[in-house]
């Protein structure tokens, strides 16, 4: 895994443009859609259980977020993962606010039961509380980590659950239980605008909508946002919450494989 497959799967979402059905919650969703848009490729939402398996058939990856959940939501996520499931469509789950309340975290836990994930997506927070353990939530935050190393809970997430594992914080981290990458770039300011996160999983989506290697596709995506994210601050000087959003939507669109190449802080960790 090196920056040249970043750049190489950055290039194939670009021509191929796949489209991403995400199920995704009220806060987000027009910026998640600009921000695939601004990527260069098509997003959609819908959210009826009567087309779900339908829209999940025809996409190049289904987005699961459950952070305005409801009854009807999970169904529509269970319907739209079997469908995905059943036609070798990639599905990653943003397990929003799991463990702030049970309810979300037993959602995630019925969403898991009833559909094989690609990978799975979250802070340190909601990612510990997936896999029983103790992770601080403040609503949609994550809080305090106490202590906990992400290198290592993102690796045993990934193996407690079967499926690519992505812990985000101020270090990103990518894990198939076996191979760990640590990502560090990125600012402090992605955590003043609210949807950074759920956009993120969007676009690891339609990365993995084009390369079938789930962690190669990951630490892509990961990487292509952070510097997406460092240029919007430190070339275009957005360094307050409002512009920065709307900077950030103009780097995911200008960013190319010169600024990976100059930027891109990618290491393989030796935990596995
Ligand atoms: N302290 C930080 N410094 C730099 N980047 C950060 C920091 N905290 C989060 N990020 C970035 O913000 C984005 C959203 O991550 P995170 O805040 O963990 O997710 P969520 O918004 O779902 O809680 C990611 O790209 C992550 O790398
Ligand atoms: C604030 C909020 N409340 C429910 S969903 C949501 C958006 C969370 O977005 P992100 O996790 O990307 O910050
Ligand atoms: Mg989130």
């Amino acid at each position: 895994m090196n920056v040249e497959t970043g750049l190489a799967l950055l290039n194939r979402v670009r021509e191929r443009k796949p489209l991403v059905y995400n199920i995704t919650n009220v806060v987000v969703t027009n910026f998640t859609a600009n921000g695939l848009l601004a990527l260069g490729a098509s997003p959609v939402m819908a959210y009826a259980r009567e087309e779900a398996a339908d829209m999940a058939r025809i996409s190049g990856a289904l987005v699961a977020n459950i952070g305005t959940l409801d009854e009807s939501v999970v169904e529509s996520i269970i319907l739209a993962g079997r469908s995905a499931n059943a036609h070798g469509v990639p599905v990653v789950l943003d397990p929003v606010g799991a463990g702030a309340t049970a309810y979300r975290t037993e959602a995630v836990r019925r969403i898991m039961r009833e559909v094989r994930l690609t990978a799975i997506r979250g802070n340190a927070g909601e990612i510990a509380n997936v896999i029983g353990e103790q992770g601080e939530m403040k609503g949609v935050d994550a809080g305090d980590t106490n202590g906990n190393d992400p290198a290592e809970l993102v690796r045993r997430a990934a193996e407690r659950l079967g499926t690519v594992a992505i812990v985000t914080g101020r270090h990103d981290y990518v894990s198939d239980g076996s191979v760990t990458y640590r990502i560090s770039n990125g600012t402090p300011l992605l955590t003043a605008v609210t949807g950074t996160g759920c956009l993120l999983t969007s676009i690891i989506g339609a990365f993995a909508a084009v390369e079938p290697d789930t962690v190669a596709a990951a630490v892509s995506a990961l990487a292509f946002y952070g510097v997406a994210a460092e240029l919007a601050v430190d070339s275009s000087g957005a360094d307050r919450p409002g512009t920065f959003q709307t900077e950030l939507l103009n780097r995911l669109h200008t960013t190319g494989p010169d600024d990976l190449r100059d930027r891109v802080v990618v290491e393989r960790l030796n935990n596995g």
